[in-house]
């Protein structure tokens, strides 16, 4: 689903990414972990095209997509989740949500006048799919709910189903523990897990070992912006030059 392959990025002469390669498998869930500063943010960001690789290729889906705009990545297929920017914390959740699908005829002012019937049954599709978004999430309750009043899990979980609006493929997931409480984080846990059972496809960057551990089938570590080493979370934990990256000494 998703090949990196010796992907390079610098800046201003700091290589933040170094010859990094790695793949992802369809349908299944892998971690991408390392320590701070690791590179794992900005090779997020060279797979959804808000950054272009200076050496090296990104292949989605079998096509190499490294000098692709990031919109034309996401409409192959790539979501990724993003905080809710300030703006779209002073709408409710259900708008949150029906703003995400780009194309819609009722943002053309001429459309709204003279195919009115159109731009009503589009909108009508929209709000169907995101109160399937939200019933997935068990989020339902929050629909009219302001995105600034949610709590920091009820946010992820936002984040989450703005990615899913535009039914992608393969999800990126931008460290969705960060700051939930334990009840929450088994939620997202658990709605990471169901996305896979639809066949979707998910590599995310979290810090929290415990979901990892939990959920993902591989895991990917990154160091000093290298590839260091990848299996599944078992022999990736046991592995001393994991160990050795995050205390940043030499083990016996
Ligand atoms: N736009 C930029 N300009 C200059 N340096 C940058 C830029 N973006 C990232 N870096 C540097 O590149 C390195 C990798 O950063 P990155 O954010 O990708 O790491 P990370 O693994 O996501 O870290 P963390 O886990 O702390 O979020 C860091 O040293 C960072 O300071």
């Amino acid at each position: 689903m998703l090949k990196v392959d010796k992907v390079v990025k610098e800046f201003n002469g700091f290589r933040a990414v170094d010859e990094c390669s790695f793949e992802v498998k369809k349908n299944t869930i892998t971690g991408l972990i390392g320590p701070n500063g690791a590179g794992k943010t900005t090779m997020f960001n060279l797979i959804a095209g808000s950054l272009k690789a200076d050496q090296g290729e990104v292949y989605f889906s079998d096509q190499k997509v490294n000098s692709f705009a990031a919109y034309k990545i996401a409409r192959l297929g790539l979501a990724r989740t993003f905080q809710i920017p300030k703006t779209l914390k002073k709408m409710t959740v259900l708008e949150n949500l029906m703003l995400v699908p780009g194309g819609q005829s009722g943002e053309n002012i001429w459309n709204s006048w003279f195919k009115s019937s159109k731009v009503k049954a589009e909108e009508k599709e929209n709000e169907s799919r995101a109160y399937r978004v939200l019933k997935f999430l068990e989020l339902t309750h929050v629909a009219d709910v302001l995105a600034a009043n949610l709590s920091g899990g009820q946010k992820k979980l936002l984040e989450l189903g703005r990615a899913l609006m535009a039914d992608p493929e393969l999800i990126l997931l931008d460290e969705p523990g960060a700051g939930v409480n334990p009840t929450l984080l088994n939620k997202i846990a658990k709605n990471i897990l169901k996305l896979k059972e639809k066949g979707k496809t998910i590599l995310l960057i979290e810090h929290n070992m415990d979901l990892i551990m939990n959920i993902c089938d591989r895991v990917i570590v990154m160091n000093d912006g290298k590839h260091l080493v990848d299996g599944t979370p078992a022999e990736v934990k046991s592995n001393p030059r994991v160990l050795e990256a995050y205390l940043g000494e030499k083990t016996a």
